[in-house]
C-alpha cells in the first residue's frame, strides 16, 4: 500500500478532520494544500524554497507532461521527481480536465477523448489506459483515474450518462496500472450537483479499491454554497480510512469550509496565478500590490506573516518590481502566497486540534473580509 492515511481525530465543533498521509516520498498532515506545478515546476519556485515555506506534496499534470516533454523523456530521466530535483510526494491529475479546459476539437466517447494538441493543432487520442501510462512513467507517489469533468451546468442525463462512463472509465484505470504497490491511485467521485449521482458515483468507486478519493465536477463556475451543498452530501459517502481531495479548490474561504466538509487535500493554481498578476493574499484581505498606494509603503506585504519575504522586502519595492515586470518581484509574491496558504492549512489544523475551527472560521473571515456584503 504506497499511500495510507492516519485518521488522528475529528474537530468536536465542525466535521474537519486531522490526519496524516504516508507516501514514498514522505508523510504530510491533513488538512493540506498542495501547490500546482504543471510542467514539472511550481512557476517561478525553486524544490529548495517550496520545502523551505513547508510544502510536503505538489501537484504536476499528466495532459502538459505528456504533450511536452513527453513522458519517455521524464521516465529516462529518472522519473519525474529526479527530473524537477523534487523529492517531496508528487500527485499528477490524469488530463481529462486539462483537455477539456485547454483544447479545442474535443470529441469524447466511450474508449477516451479525441482532441487537438493545444500546442501543435495535432490530432490526439486519450484514453484511461493511456492516462495511466503517461503517470506509471512519470512515477508521481498519488495517480488521478481519468474521468470526464463534465460542465457548469450540466443536464441531469447528460451527467447520468458521463457518471456511468467515469465509473466504466474507473475499472479500466485499476485494471491499467502496473505498479499498484509504488504508486497509488485515487478515484474521482463525479455527479454534478445531483445527490443521487453522487451518491452513484461514489458507490461505485469505493466498491473499487482505490487508495484515495477526490471529489471532481467542482470549482468550475458554481456559486460557493453549491459547492459547500455538494460536500455536504459527498464527504459521507467516501471512506473515513482514506484521504479525500477536493480538486481544483484553493481560495482561503474554500479551502476552510472544504476542511470543516471533511476534506483534507486541496490544490489550486490560484495562489501562483494571482501572484503573477500582483495580487497577494493577506490575513486582512487581498493586496493589490501594484497599487499606487503603496509606492511608499515601505511594511511588509502583511505584518502578520512572518515568511521570508515579509521579513526581508518592502511593499513598495515588490510593487516597484512587479510595475517594471521583473521576475523577482513575481518570485516573491508567489513565495508570499504559497506560504499564505500553507501557513493557513497549518492553523486550520491547529484549530481541529483545539475544537474550534468553526470560531476560527469566524474570526478569519471577519479578519479577511469574506464577511463584507
Ligand atoms: N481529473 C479532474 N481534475 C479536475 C481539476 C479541476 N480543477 C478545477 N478547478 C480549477 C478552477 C480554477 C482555475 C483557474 C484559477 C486561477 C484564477 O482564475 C482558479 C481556479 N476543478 C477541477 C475538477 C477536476 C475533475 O473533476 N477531474
Ligand atoms: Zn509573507
Amino acid at each position: 500500500m504506497p499511500i495510507t492515511y492516519e485518521h488522528i481525530k475529528t474537530c468536536k465543533q465542525t466535521g474537519a478532520r486531522l490526519g496524516r498521509v504516508h507516501t514514498p516520498h514522505g508523510s504530510f498532515d491533513t488538512p493540506m494544500f498542495m501547490p500546482v506545478g504543471t510542467l514539472a515546476t511550481v512557476k517561478t519556485m525553486s524544490p529548495e524554497e517550496l520545502e523551505e515555506m513547508g510544502a510536503k506534496i505538489i501537484l504536476s499534470n499528466t495532459y502538459h507532461l505528456w504533450l511536452r516533454p513527453g513522458e519517455d523523456i521524464v521516465e529516462e530521466a529518472g522519473g519525474l521527481h529526479k527530473f524537477m530535483n523534487w523529492d517531496g510526494a508528487i500527485l499528477t491529475d490524469s488530463g481529462g480536465f486539462q483537455v477539456f479546459s485547454l483544447s479545442d476539437l474535443r470529441d469524447i466517447e466511450e474508449q477516451g477523448v479525441h482532441f487537438r494538441n493545444h500546442i501543435s493543432g495535432e490530432k490526439l487520442f486519450l484514453s484511461p489506459e493511456k492516462a495511466i501510462q503517461i503517470q506509471n512513467s512519470l512515477g508521481s507517489d498519488i495517480m488521478m483515474a481519468f474521468d470526464e469533468c463534465p460542465p457548469y451546468p450540466a443536464s441531469h442525463d447528460y451527467m447520468k450518462a458521463s457518471v456511468e462512463r467515469t465509473s466504466r472509465w474507473a475499472e479500466r484505470c485499476l485494471a491499467a496500472h502496473k505498479r499498484p504497490e509504488e504508486q497509488g491511485l485515487f478515484g474521482i467521485v463525479q455527479g454534478g450537483e445531483y445527490e443521487e449521482l453522487r451518491r452513484q458515483s461514489a458507490r461505485d468507486l469505493t466498491s473499487l479499491d482505490f487508495s484515495g478519493y477526490a471529489v471532481g465536477g467542482l470549482s468550475v463556475g458554481e456559486p460557493k454554497d453549491v459547492m459547500n451543498k455538494v460536500l455536504e452530501f459527498t464527504t459521507p459517502l467516501l471512506p473515513t480510512n482514506k484521504p479525500r481531495y477536493l480538486m481544483g479548490v484553493g481560495s482561503p474561504d474554500s479551502l476552510i469550509d472544504g476542511a470543516i466538509r471533511g476534506i483534507d487535500m486541496f490544490d489550486c493554481v490560484l495562489p501562483t496565478r494571482v501572484a503573477r498578476n500582483g495580487t497577494c493574499m493577506t490575513s486582512n484581505g487581498r493586496l493589490v500590490v501594484r497599487n499606487a498606494k503603496y509606492a511608499r509603503d515601505f511594511g511588509p506585504l502583511d505584518e502578520n506573516c512572518g515568511c521570508h519575504v515579509c521579513r526581508n522586502y518592502s511593499r513598495a519595492y515588490i510593487r516597484h518590481l512587479i510595475k517594471a515586470n521583473e521576475t523577482f518581484g513575481f518570485r516573491l509574491t508567489t513565495y508570499h502566497n504559497l506560504y499564505f496558504l500553507l501557513e493557513l492549512m497549518m492553523q486550520v489544523r491547529e484549530a481541529i486540534k483545539e475544537d474550534r475551527l468553526g470560531d476560527f472560521r469566524e474570526e478569519f473571515f471577519e479578519q479577511y473580509g469574506f464577511n463584507k456584503p
